[in-house]
C-alpha cells in the first residue's frame, strides 16, 4: 500500500512514480542514470497500449506507477491498469458521463493519484473517484459541485498528510475556484478553501457537519459590486505541495468575466498562486501575478519548490503571462521576476518592490461602454496569447543543473470585450478573440531557464505550439513531446537533441520514468487535442493536419 512517507519520498525513490509532479514538490526530476546522453541511443519501444473506443483525443495523463502496476487515465474521464513490464491490461474503468457536462478545453485529464490500496481521480462531471488498485472497484465517490452550473474536473489530485486536494474547473462559466481537502481513505471532506475573495471557507467534523473557518481574504472589497459571487479564479490544474513548508501551492485562473471593465480592482485571489496551511485550510500567503486581468492569464501554472541553499526554499513558476515568478515558498516574498517568452505587450516588467506589473494601459482591450454604440470596445494585439507564454504542460526542475526546463510558446491575439450578464450555466466571457503566429518558423520554444540571473541557458524551438510537459534526470537529460508526436530528448546542460521517437499522434502529456528489474522505463502517453485545436484562431488552422490519438508508450534500452 501506498503510505504518506512513500508519498513525501517519491521525488528520491526511483521504483516508483506515485504524484503528479513526479513528488509533490512538482520538480519532474528523477534521479536515475541508466539512460544518458551516451546510452540513449539504445532507447527502444517496449511497448504501446491503446486506449481503444471511438473517442480518440486530447490525451494529457501523467501516467502513476507503483506495485510493478501503471495507472494512466484517458480522454472521457477513463483509467486504465496496466502491467507497467508488458504494457498488459489488468482493468479499465470508464465513468458515465451526463450529456450535459461543459469542459472549456477538451474532454482531458491530467492523471490519478495513489493512497493506501486507492487509485484517485476526478471526471469531467465534477466527481472524484477511488478504485481499488488490484480489482478496479469503486471504493468512495464524491459529487466536487454541479456540472450544470459549469463545474469540471480536469486536474490530478494531490496528496498531503492523507489528504486528497482538489481544485475545480469552471472559470469560463463564472463558478467559484475553491481548494478541497478529503479523508484519502474515506473522501469525506476535511476543509474548503475558495479562492475568491469575500467567500467563506470551512472546515468539517466526522459526520459531515460545516464549520466556517475564516472568509477567504478580509471581504470583497477587491471586486465591485456582487461580481465576486462568481468570479471564477478556477484551481483548474491542480497543485503542488512541499512537506517542508507544510504548505500546498495553487494557481488560479482567470475572474470572470473576462471583460475586466466590469470588474474594476485586484480580483482577489484570481491569477494568483495561494498558499494553503493543509492542516488548518487557511491562505498563509499569496502572491497575485496578473491584477484585474484582462487577457485570460490564468496564473493557475505550478509552483515548483527548490532548495536553494542556506536553507531557504523557493518555489518557480512559469506564468501565462509571460513572466517567469521566483517566490519564498514559506512567505510569498517575490524574489526575482523577468520574462520567458520573447514578446509581452501587456506589461513592461515586474516591479520587484511591489511585486505588481507595469501596466501598458493602451494595450488592455478597450471599454465596450465607451464605444458609440456600447457594444464593441476597442480591439487590441496582445502577447502572449490567452493560451499563455505557458498553459497546462508543466515544467522541471533539475537540482544537478539548477535550471528550469520549460515549454513555452510564443504567439498573440487580437482580442475586444463585450458586454455580458451573468446566467448559470453559459459561458461568461464579455470578450472575443482570434489567435495570432509571431513567428512563421516556430511557436513553440523549449527553454533552459535560470531562476537566478533570468538568463536563457539554451532553448530548441517547435514549429506546433509546446503542450506536454517535461521530465529531467540524473541521467543529465531533458524529455518532452511534442504535437508533431516526437518523444524527445536533449542534453539537459546544452540543450542538444539526442534522440527521438515518433509516437503517431501528438503529444500533449508529461513524461516519466521508473525501474524496475534493474532497468529504467520511460513513459508518455500520446493523443493530439486539448485547448489549442479548439481555441487556437490561426494557430489551430496552421496545425489541422496533426491526428488524433490515445495510447501510452514506454521505452527502454537495448540490451
Ligand atoms: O478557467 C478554467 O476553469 C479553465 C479550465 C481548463 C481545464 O480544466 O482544462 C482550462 C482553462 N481554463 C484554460 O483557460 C485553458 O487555456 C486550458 C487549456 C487546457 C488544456 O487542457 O489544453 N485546459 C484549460
Amino acid at each position: 500500500v501506498v503510505t504518506d512517507q512513500m508519498i513525501e519520498n517519491d521525488a528520491a525513490t526511483t521504483g516508483d512514480v506515485l504524484s503528479w509532479g513526479v513528488g509533490t514538490e512538482g520538480q519532474r526530476y528523477s534521479p536515475l542514470k541508466k539512460i544518458n546522453p551516451g546510452s540513449i541511443g539504445k532507447l527502444v519501444p517496449a511497448w504501446s497500449f491503446s486506449f481503444g473506443g471511438e473517442k480518440q483525443r486530447g490525451q494529457e495523463s501523467q501516467p502513476v506507477i507503483h506495485n510493478g502496476k501503471m495507472f494512466v487515465t484517458g480522454s472521457y474521464s477513463r483509467i486504465f491498469a496496466l502491467d507497467a513490464k508488458t504494457g498488459r491490461k489488468l482493468w479499465k474503468y470508464e465513468h458515465r458521463l451526463p450529456d450535459g457536462i461543459m469542459p472549456c478545453c477538451d474532454v482531458i485529464n491530467r492523471g490519478a493519484a495513489l493512497y493506501d490500496n486507492l487509485v484517485i481521480f476526478m471526471t469531467l462531471d465534477a466527481q472524484i473517484v477511488a478504485l481499488n488498485q488490484d480489482t478496479g472497484d469503486v471504493v468512495w465517490k464524491e459529487k466536487i459541485d454541479n456540472y450544470a452550473a459549469g463545474y469540471s474536473a480536469s486536474a490530478a489530485p494531490i496528496i498531503a498528510n492523507g489528504l486528497v486536494l482538489t481544485g475545480v474547473s469552471g472559470g469560463e462559466f463564472g463558478v467559484v475556484g475553491r481548494v478541497e481537502a478529503r479523508n484519502a481513505k474515506t473522501g469525506a471532506l476535511v476543509w474548503s478553501r475558495p479562492t475568491v475573495e469575500g467567500h467563506m471557507g470551512y472546515t468539517y467534523d466526522k459526520d459531515g457537519n460545516p464549520k466556517e473557518n475564516g472568509i477567504s481574504g478580509t471581504t470583497n472589497q477587491t471586486w465591485p459590486g456582487d461580481l465576486w459571487k462568481t468570479g471564477g479564479a478556477a484551481t483548474w490544474l491542480g497543485g503542488t505541495y512541499d512537506k517542508r513548508t507544510g504548505l500546498a501551492y495553487f494557481g488560479t485562473g482567470n475572474p470572470a468575466p473576462w471583460n475586466s471593465h466590469l470588474r474594476k480592482g485586484d480580483n482577489l485571489f484570481s491569477c494568483s498562486t495561494v498558499a494553503i496551511d493543509v492542516k488548518t485550510g487557511k491562505i498563509v500567503w499569496h502572491y497575485q501575478s496578473t491584477p484585474n486581468d484582462g487577457w485570460d492569464f490564468d496564473g493557475v501554472n505550478e509552483f515548483v519548490t527548490y532548495d536553494a541553499g542556506g536553507g531557504k526554499i523557493l518555489g518557480g513558476k512559469a506564468d501565462r503571462n509571460g513572466f517567469f515568478y521566483v517566490l519564498d515558498a514559506k512567505t510569498g516574498k517575490l524574489e526575482n521576476a523577468f520574462p520567458f517568452v520573447k514578446k509581452i505587450t501587456w506589461a513592461t516588467g515586474i516591479d520587484l518592490k511591489t511585486g505588481r506589473p507595469n501596466f501598458v494601459p493602451e494595450n488592455r482591450p478597450g471599454d465596450p461602454t465607451a464605444g458609440a454604440d456600447g457594444k464593441k470596445g476597442q480591439t487590441v494585439f496582445s502577447a502572449p496569447s490567452f493560451l499563455g507564454g505557458k498553459n497546462q504542460m508543466p515544467m522541471a526542475y533539475s537540482p544537478d543543473t539548477k535550471l528550469f526546463y520549460v515549454p513555452a510558446n510564443e504567439w498573440g491575439m487580437e482580442i475586444w470585450n463585450e458586454p455580458i450578464t451573468y446566467k448559470k450555466g453559459a459561458a461568461y466571457l464579455g470578450a472575443g478573440f482570434t489567435i495570432k503566429t509571431i513567428n512563421d518558423d516556430y511557436i513553440g520554444a523549449m527553454r533552459a531557464v535560470d531562476p537566478k540571473t533570468g538568463k536563457i541557458v539554451w532553448e530548441v524551438k517547435n514549429n506546433a505550439p509546446l503542450w506536454g510537459g517535461v521530465l529531467t534526470t540524473g541521467g543529465g537529460l531533458v524529455f518532452w513531446g511534442t504535437p508533431e508526436g516526437y518523444l524527445q530528448a536533449a542534453d539537459a546542460k546544452t540543450g542538444k537533441v539526442v534522440w527521438k521517437f515518433q509516437t503517431g499522434s501528438g503529444i500533449v502529456a508529461p513524461p516519466v520514468t521508473w525501474e524496475e528489474g534493474g532497468e529504467q522505463y520511460v513513459a508518455v502517453v500520446s493523443g493530439w487535442g486539448g485547448a489549442v485545436p479548439l481555441w487556437g484562431g490561426d494557430v489551430a488552422k496552421k496545425v489541422n493536419y496533426l491526428e488524433q490519438g490515445g495510447s501510452v508508450w514506454v521505452f527502454k534500452l537495448m540490451k
